[in-house]
């Protein structure tokens, strides 16, 4: 029986400014989720968005209140065993909430999977893989900077593929910036641009085919996410890989694209998808069209990375690798062994659940108050 459910925030500053198109981040947000069972077995979950209500039409703040105000007494008492039968009600009751929802999930699922002394990765149909290639995403908004930067993470061999982010300056400054950082690399690295649906339709033309003949390997939504005809558009256009993120909110979602012939790739996010068993639905569609897969990441802590490795680990294909460098972005760690990070690979955790243990100690003292 669900006995009882607690909610962190938990603000943890970046070790360097994050720029995005739509937010500059010095500190990430930790949402997190604490479910405790009758039978002494507990599982955690993750909530965290990007830039408040910069990013996605949840913020840290909702989330926490829908959790404590709707969920918290809807879920208390039920069978904690049965996890499908208790988000089955929760999606019934509950409208949106696509992070909270995920946050519960992912809870449910890790005690039921230390309960029967298995990874997640096996609730979840089983794993492939031990370990994922991370992505870095250079950001500082400085070329230099971030060459630098990828020098230093290429030296160190914890990764060789860089996602930039894109779509704050004029497209000629953009696509300057990000060629010359390729140029820099060679075929050291991968280089890829997120543009967080800064572009219009003839912005993104115009940039990628320079981006294009500058040899960048992936074009991530370039448009808004409501405009799946343009994103269609330039998949068809454009022989540079075209991946959805913003515009993939769950398997209906990657359905409308995949029937609209509108991206390449998808980044496979669990909370956009609504939780670990949707954003496996997404991916499911994903291969059924032949489209490519991506682990994609929040930029959570420990936990939501801990269960997106899960996930992707039961991936038969990954073609696109992952971005889940979530926990290397923070300054402070909220597991008690913080995730492995070798030869530019996450090392999926091997323990019971999540396989991650949390310091509730230090937890509890950077608790926002
Ligand atoms: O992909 C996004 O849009 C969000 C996020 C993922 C990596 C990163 O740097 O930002
Ligand atoms: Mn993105």
């Amino acid at each position: 029986m669900i006995t009882n459910i607690e909610t962190f925030l938990v603000d943890v500053p970046t070790i360097r400014p994050h720029k995005l198109s739509v937010a500059t981040m010095n500190t990430q947000t930790l949402v997190l989720v604490r479910v405790r069972c009758e039978d002494g077995v507990e599982g955690w979950g993750e909530a965290t968005t990007i830039g408040g209500l910069a990013y996605g039409e949840e913020s840290p703040e909702s989330i926490k209140t829908n959790i404590d105000t709707y969920f918290t007494p809807l879920l208390l008492g039920m069978d904690a065993s049965a996890v499908a039968r208790a988000m089955g009600r929760v999606r019934k009751a509950f409208q949106g909430n696509r992070f909270a929802k995920c946050a519960i999930e992912t809870a449910l699922l890790d005690a039921q999977a230390r309960r029967l002394g298995v990874p997640l990765s096996e609730l979840l149909g089983g794993r492939v893989r031990d370990a994922l290639p991370v992505a870095w995403t250079l950001a500082s908004g400085d070329t230099a900077r971030d060459i630098a930067e990828a020098e230093q993470m290429l030296e160190l061999r914890r990764h060789r593929i860089f996602k930039l982010k894109i779509g704050l300056r004029p497209v000629g400054q953009d696509v300057a910036h990000v060629l010359a950082i390729k140029r820099a690399l060679g075929d050291r690295a991968s280089v890829r641009v997120d543009v967080n649906q800064a572009w219009s339709e003839l912005d993104a033309m115009r940039g990628i085919a320079a981006l294009e003949a500058g040899g960048i390997d992936l074009i991530e939504q370039p448009v808004k996410a409501g405009n799946v005809a343009a994103l269609a558009r330039l998949k068809t256009r454009f022989d540079v890989a075209i991946m959805a993120d913003e515009a993939l909110h769950g398997p209906e979602d990657a359905m409308l694209l995949a029937r609209q012939d509108a991206a390449d790739v998808y980044a496979v996010k669990i909370a956009q998808s609504g939780g670990l068993l949707a954003a496996n639905e997404v991916a499911t569609v994903a291969r059924l069209n032949g489209i490519g897969l991506y682990g994609g990441t929040m930029l959570e802590g420990g936990i939501g990375t801990a269960a997106t490795a899960h996930l992707c680990a039961t991936f038969a294909e990954l073609a696109w690798d992952t971005e889940l460098f979530g926990p290397l972005l923070l300054t402070e760690e909220v597991l008690a062994e913080p995730l492995v990070y070798r030869d530019f690979m996450l090392q999926v955790p091997t323990g019971p659940g999540l396989g991650v243990e949390i310091d509730l100690d230090k937890l509890r003292s950077m608790q926002r108050r």
